[in-house]
């Protein structure tokens, strides 16, 4: 078993493909200001479920979320064994993360992340600072000029094309082998031991006044999907200040000083959330997550993305992109750090 097991996310049987975005593309264009009428302010019932975080650090009860309700029960887990800390200190490390699991993969020879900061608990959103280093965060900007990815010209052209009612940006498919360090950090993090339930890597381009609408990452029953999005990962590969825009906006979230929850791109941080467990009973989607790529008011917004799927997903571009092509890519990078 490849993947991690989520909780269960009903049933959502068929076939489909949808690039970026996900559920609450309408059929018809929205005006702007007709954003928030898609999607309707949320019940009191579901607005009580709402837990902001106080901005401490990781805690065993985040660990057990992550495993109970998002099924990653070996989140950025520390192997003893590889660790170089004391002995005391991987006691703490143990008591602080409930499952443990011996097993280890090729992503594991790279430390755990560290300085992870939960901006909300329920539901889950945690940013990882330093995620990529500026070089990293250059060399994925250069990629999408690069010939064996696919360009796709949000709203004209190419997969994005549901979503061009709310999407006006540029977005990149790399095939994996293009992005090891991408591919493993990202494993890594969430405790995978392949990379095969991930949909192609994405970098996007926001230049000066364009956007993307509030939306739900999750996949819409309308959109017949056989598997899920569980995850959603992005980094920020360039730094916007408050007035340059660009923030990353969750609708119905607040941070712990009561405002509404906006993460500034820095470059380097990956922001995580989860957009398919929690939320309402019985329904496929976290409602609570629909957040929005505010509109650039000054510079470029880059960003890397990668989704994961509750199964393995079968990738559809760049033509011919296969997730057993970036081993050897991924084995090198790996090697770096054993
Ligand atoms: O650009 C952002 O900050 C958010 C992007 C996003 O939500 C998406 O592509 O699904
Ligand atoms: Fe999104």
């Amino acid at each position: 078993f490849l993947c991690r097991d989520p909780k269960p996310t009903s049933a959502l049987h068929a076939k489909g493909r949808q690039g970026g975005g996900g559920f609450g593309m309408p059929k018809k264009a929205p005006k702007i200001e007709d954003d928030y009428a898609i999607f309707p302010s949320l019940d009191p019932n579901i607005l009580s479920t709402l837990i902001p975080s106080d901005r401490t650090t990781f805690s065993s009860e985040i660990y057990q979320r992550l495993d109970q309700i998002y099924g990653f029960p070996d989140f950025n887990y520390d192997t003893p064994a590889s660790s170089t800390t004391s002995l005391l200190q991987n006691l703490l490390t143990l008591s602080e993360s409930p499952t443990l699991d011996s097993s280890s993969t090729m992503f594991d020879s790279l430390p755990p992340f560290s300085n992870l900061q939960v901006l909300h608990v329920d539901p889950l959103v945690i940013s990882v600072p330093n995620f990529f280093t500026a070089d990293e965060c250059q060399r994925y900007l250069a990629l999408s000029t690069h010939t064996n990815s696919l360009e796709s010209r949000s709203p004209t052209v190419g997969k994005d094309a549901a979503a061009k009612a709310q999407r006006t940006s540029t977005t990149w498919y790399h095939p994996f082998a293009s992005v090891p360090e991408l591919m493993v950090k990202a494993s890594r993090l969430l405790g995978l031991d392949s990379i095969d339930c991930w949909e192609e890597p994405q970098t996007v381009r926001y230049r000066r006044k364009e956007k993307f609408t509030w939306h739900l990452d999750a996949l819409g029953p309308t959109e017949k999907q056989d598997s899920q999005r569980i995850a959603t990962l992005l980094v920020y590969l360039t730094d916007m200040s408050v007035e340059d825009g660009g923030a990353t906006l969750f609708r119905d979230l607040q941070d712990e000083h009561g405002q509404r929850l906006a993460v500034r791109p820095t470059q380097g941080t990956a922001l995580l959330f989860f957009p398919a467990a929690g939320g309402l009973p019985e329904t496929p989607y976290d409602i609570r997550t629909l957040h929005c790529g505010q509109q650039v008011v000054s510079g470029d917004k880059w960003i890397a993305q990668l989704w994961l799927r509750e199964r393995p997903y079968v990738p559809t571009a760049p033509p011919g992109n296969r997730h057993v092509q970036a081993m050897t890519a991924m084995a090198e990078y790996c090697r770096l750090f054993s």
